[in-house]
């Protein structure tokens, strides 16, 4: 039965006036996991091998956890999406988070008129656990990491952590942005996002109550684990002096910010088209990171309601997606996603758009 188109401005005044509890009966997903579920660094690392404390890093280590699984189950105030410039979904965890929350996530995305790279924007989250949904878009590094690409990706963590302070939102979870497709290489990757939100945590503890990095390859969560325990390691007396994180990558500077760089936090690269080998979306879709989708585990079922089955959307399935920069296409993928057990591997005739439908009401 087709279900009522809904109007995403109403639906998302309407969901983001309800109390967590109500909002949970509007989940499409039941297995979601809430907060308390997550423990922090510190809870998580009570000790180290030897029995000594776990100390280091002051309050962060309070404030961060490092999870590994299915970003769309986070019952956080936002999600954060690896999303594409054109914001209209795609694959990889782009169509995991728009296939969870539904096609209102779609429509309000086309009135944003895309995103530059490094930039963020947000959204309701719609049938997500998660209230809101952070679209950034990460630098295509096709496994060649300059400056600019380093400073991209720093630009999205930051630019997500100030739209979660404009907006009074305290806990956030990040995938491990452009590490995918995107072919960012996974450490220099990771020491930029440890570095960024550790850096941001510092100047903003009152802004934030907890930042979790939300892994998904069992590659990233090794390399968090070890990255972290490294971070956070270290005496009470060398509180706030955490070991620096240095690469694991001999020829990489690991995206360590300059000192008093991190006071900057609007800071984005300049797009004005000075970066000739910037090639944001055109092909990248086909540079298919093929190390990192061979590995990607089957990513947890979406529960949807009862009837429908849990259709299984692997990170294959999702990557080899065909591309949507056609919006149409994208949002029929999505929609196709809310009927039982269907998950579009090939594309899908464009139908009907949302001019068309509202001219037949
Ligand atoms: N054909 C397409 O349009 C297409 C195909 C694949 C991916 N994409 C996506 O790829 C581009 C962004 O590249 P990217 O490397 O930044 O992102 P990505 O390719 O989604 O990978 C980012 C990280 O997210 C991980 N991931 C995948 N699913 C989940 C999940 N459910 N929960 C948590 N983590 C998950 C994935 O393993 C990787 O570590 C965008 O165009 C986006 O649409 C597009």
């Amino acid at each position: 039965m087709s279900k009522m188109k809904k109007d995403w401005k109403t639906e998302k005044e309407r969901l983001l006036r309800l109390d967590w509890e109500e909002r949970r009966k509007e989940y499409r997903c039941q297995d979601y996991i809430p907060l308390d579920k997550i423990p922090t660094w510190r809870e998580e690392n009570r000790s180290n091998d030897d029995g000594s404390e776990l100390t280091g890093g002051g309050g962060i280590s309070d404030k961060v956890s490092l999870h590994k699984g299915d970003i769309t189950l986070l019952e956080v105030d936002a999600i954060v999406n690896a999303a594409k410039s054109s914001l209209l979904g795609g694959g990889g965890v782009d169509f995991c988070i728009h296939k969870a929350a539904g096609t209102c996530l779609y429509d309000e995305c086309r009135s944003l008129n895309g995103c530059e790279i490094g930039k963020a924007k947000i959204t309701c989250g719609y049938d997500l656990p998660a209230r809101y949904v952070i679209h950034t878009v990460g630098p295509v590094a096709k496994n060649h990491v300059g400056q600019t690409e380093r400073d991209d990706l720093a630009s999205c963590y930051k630019n997500t952590l100030m739209l979660m302070a404009e907006n009074n939102l305290r806990t956030v979870a990040f995938p491990c942005i452009s590490t995918g497709i995107y072919g960012f290489p996974n450490l220099p990757a990771a020491d930029i996002a440890l570095n960024t939100v550790k850096n941001w945590i510092e100047h903003n503890s009152e802004k934030i109550t907890r930042v979790i990095f939300c892994v998904f390859l069992e590659t990233d969560f090794h390399i968090y684990k070890d990255k972290m325990s490294e971070m956070f390691k270290g005496s009470a007396a060398s509180e706030g002096n955490d070991v620096p994180m240095e690469s694991q990558n001999p020829d990489d500077d690991g995206g360590n910010e300059e000192e008093g760089q991190d006071q900057d936090m609007t800071e984005s690269r300049d797009l004005s088209g000075k970066d000739e080998d910037k090639d944001e979306d055109k092909g990248t879709d086909n540079d298919i990171n093929k190390e990192a989708v061979k590995e990607e585990e089957q990513a947890p079922a979406q529960k949807a309601d009862d009837n429908l089955a849990e259709p299984t959307v692997s990170m294959e399935v999702a990557a080899n997606n065909t591309d949507t920069s056609n919006d149409e296409e994208m949002k029929d993928s999505v929609k196709s996603a809310e009927e039982p057990d269907s998950i579009p591997t090939v594309s899908i005739q464009p139908k009907e758009t949302t001019e068309d439908a509202e001219k037949k009401e």
